[in-house]
């Protein structure tokens, strides 16, 4: 049976990870250029982490900068196989408060400054991500959320905008109700696209700071209101993943919904026409594919 290995990817206010054995910073170099940080890796009940706060200890990347490719590309490279995604949202639904959590299971990709495949000329490769979550993952996360007394939402839809600015007023209710959106967030896309083409399990537990700007008793999202609700959502965090190695184990069967096998037909160039710079680059992500 393969190694587990649990990769987290902390968003606002969850920049590092403690109770980790053998804990150690490693500064991990990509042919995406580098990580948005050094990675923390270690383990945890006998089973192997690794940390990587996606905007950079001291907060240094914006939404927009975060290195989505290197980030993804250097946890695979580390020997990752289940990615957890721990992120900052606002709610569009009044039973989702600030301070829940919601496990998300569908996105709304509406950003469009950022690069969002592995893939190019070259070597044209195009994987399903109508299911951009790995249920099996997803509910390793929820069970660890319940036992850790936090209130957990199964199942959300991921309003991913470009930012850094909160949405205008018409812009959060158009996402609440024309789009049927239950949470925004700004970093959500394309890392869950770019984790399927990886071949890595993927899931988002979403940390709901904020009502956004279409609650009439809330007003306009306020940044010193979502920062004194970060500091406990980090904890939460913290907790929900200390939990993780005793429910997903060190041995690791094939993922049932098949987030490990992503690549199997997806690359149509053809080997004759494929691009050798680009394959090489894509070493650690498809290798398993492209030999
Ligand atoms: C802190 S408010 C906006 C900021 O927080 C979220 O980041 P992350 O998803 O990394 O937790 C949101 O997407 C914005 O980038
Ligand atoms: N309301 C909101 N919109 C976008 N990103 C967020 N992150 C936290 N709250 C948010």
């Amino acid at each position: 049976m393969a190694q587990t290995m649990i990769g987290v990817i902390g968003g606002s206010g969850l920049y590092e990870i403690d109770g980790l054995q053998d804990a150690a910073w490693q500064t991990i170099e990509t042919p995406w250029g580098p990580p948005s940080d050094a990675i923390l890796t270690g383990t945890l009940g006998g089973v192997p982490m690794a940390f990587l706060p996606r905007h950079g200890r001291g907060h240094v990347h914006s939404p927009s900068s975060v290195p989505y490719r290197a980030n993804i590309d250097a946890l695979k490279r580390l020997g990752v196989t289940d990615v957890i995604s721990v992120s900052a949202c606002g709610s569009f639904r009044e039973a989702m408060a600030p301070g829940d959590f919601v496990i998300l299971d569908q996105y709304i990709d509406r950003t469009f400054a950022r690069e969002k495949s592995f893939f190019g000329p070259g070597c044209v490769g195009h994987v399903s991500v109508a299911h951009p979550t790995c249920p099996r993952l997803s509910d390793a996360c929820e069970r660890a959320a319940r036992d850790a007394g936090i209130t957990v939402h199964t199942g959300g839809t991921y309003l991913a905008m470009e930012g850094p600015q909160f949405s205008t007023m018409a812009e959060s209710k158009l996402y609440r109700e024309s789009f049927g959106c239950d949470v925004i967030g700004m970093t959500g896309m394309p890392e869950a696209k770019l984790a399927r083409e990886a071949e890595l399990c993927y899931a988002s537990t979403a940390m709901i700071t904020d009502y956004d700007s279409w609650h009439p008793d809330h007003g306009s999202v306020d940044i010193s209101d979502i920062i004194a609700t970060l500091g406990t959502n980090a904890d939460k965090g913290r907790d929900l993943v200390r939990r993780l190695p005793a429910l997903l184990g060190t041995g690791r069967a094939p993922c049932p919904h098949g987030c490990d096998r992503a690549l199997e037909y997806a690359i149509l160039t053809a080997p004759g026409h494929r691009d050798p710079a680009l394959v090489a680059r894509l070493d650690a992500v498809a290798g398993r594919v492209l030999g």
